[in-house]
């Protein structure tokens, strides 16, 4: 029996465990750019076809976090943070969520190619792996780079998403993806600098944990540079109106504002980290609304609203 704690006595793990093996709470912003990638597609899909594509993307975005679970199993119990994670805390046999990660990839990805469309289902098939192998098992022990490159797993499910309606690719889902792309490092190192702590505890070669805390702050306000004119783009190149452009705007700019404060602070100065945990929170809120304005942009197109 292999667990992560060997004095653990596993109890049977029932759905509320497995549940908890997909990472529901990053999950559902994982979902919303895909749902809104495809709302933003120019075409039409079949209400029951739309409702399969999100079904496989959550599914195999859930079957990854369970095959990450899985693999860092001993990681997640010296993490203060993670330590109550299903396999670490005892409640589930390591073995169960390997092959419940596995099922969940393996049907999402079949049912996305025989239902919507195997380029879709080839991408969720790379992102599943990107995630689990490339990003979990390779990058994340090894580099301070790790979530930068890693961090193009989660910017594949707008692009399934929009594929699912057109069938191929284009401009747009692609500027989708390196939004995310580039929004990934200040998101994940706002949080790495107030939880350094457990990641340095772990072994795990963060970029505060590594490059210091004044080379992570520098980082995170030229990415957050680069993020505001990127954010712009589908607008500049025509893909959208000014209702997407103008929030992307005053999302980004908010974003690189709240980045400044962290970026050109030396160190936290007894006030508990709070730009940094504010910045972070933004950020979920900052994805969430900026694809929003992307659906309510295109949604005021095709309904004459805007030009
Ligand atoms: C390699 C890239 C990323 C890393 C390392 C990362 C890491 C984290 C961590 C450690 C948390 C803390 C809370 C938790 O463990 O649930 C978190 C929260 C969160 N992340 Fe990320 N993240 C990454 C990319 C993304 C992406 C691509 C999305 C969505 C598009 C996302 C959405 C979220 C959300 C919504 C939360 C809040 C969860 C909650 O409120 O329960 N993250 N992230
Ligand atoms: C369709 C598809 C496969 C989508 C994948 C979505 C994806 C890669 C999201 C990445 C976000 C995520 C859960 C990061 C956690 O990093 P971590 O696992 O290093 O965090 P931890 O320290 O909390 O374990």
């Amino acid at each position: 029996m292999s667990t992560a704690n060997p004095q653990a006595l596993i109890m049977p793990a029932d759905w509320r465990d497995f549940f908890a093996l997909t990472k529901p709470g990053v999950m559902r912003l994982v979902i919303f750019t895909a749902v809104c990638g495809m709302l933003a597609a120019p075409g039409t899909i079949h209400p029951v076809l739309a409702f399969t594509a999100i079904l496989c993307i959550a599914v195999g975005a859930g079957g990854a976090a369970a095959l990450n679970q899985w693999w860092e199993a001993d990681l997640d119990a010296v993490m203060k943070r993670t330590a109550k994670r299903p396999i670490p805390d005892g409640r589930m046999e390591r073995s169960s969520a390997r092959d419940f990660g596995f099922a969940l990839s393996g049907l999402s990805v079949m049912t996305m190619g025989l239902a919507i469309s195997w380029l879709a289902a080839g991408i969720l098939a790379f992102s599943i792996f990107y995630y689990a192998y490339l990003y979990t098992v390779w990058l994340k022990p090894r580099t301070p780079q790790n979530i930068v490159i890693g961090g193009g797993a989660g910017a594949f499910p707008p692009l399934i998403g929009w594929i699912a309606v057109t069938g191929h690719i284009t401009w747009m889902p692609v500027l989708l993806f390196l939004i995310i792309f580039m929004w990934t490092p200040p998101h994940f190192w706002a949080l790495a600098l107030f939880v350094q702590i457990d990641y340095s505890k772990a072994g795990i070669p963060m970029m505060p944990v590594v490059a210091g805390e004044r080379s992570t702050r520098r980082q995170i306000l030229a990415y957050a540079a680069v993020l505001l004119p990127l954010s712009m783009t589908p607008w500049f190149i025509g893909g959208t109106g000014m209702i997407y452009g103008l929030s992307a705007l005053l999302l980004s700019g908010l974003f690189l504002w709240l980045s400044i404060k962290v970026g050109l602070r030396t160190s936290a100065t007894g006030d508990g980290m709070k730009p940094e945990k504010r910045l972070f929170a933004y950020s979920i809120f900052y994805l969430f609304i900026l694809f929003a304005m992307l659906v309510a942009d295109r949604f005021a197109t095709v309904y004459g609203i805007q030009a």
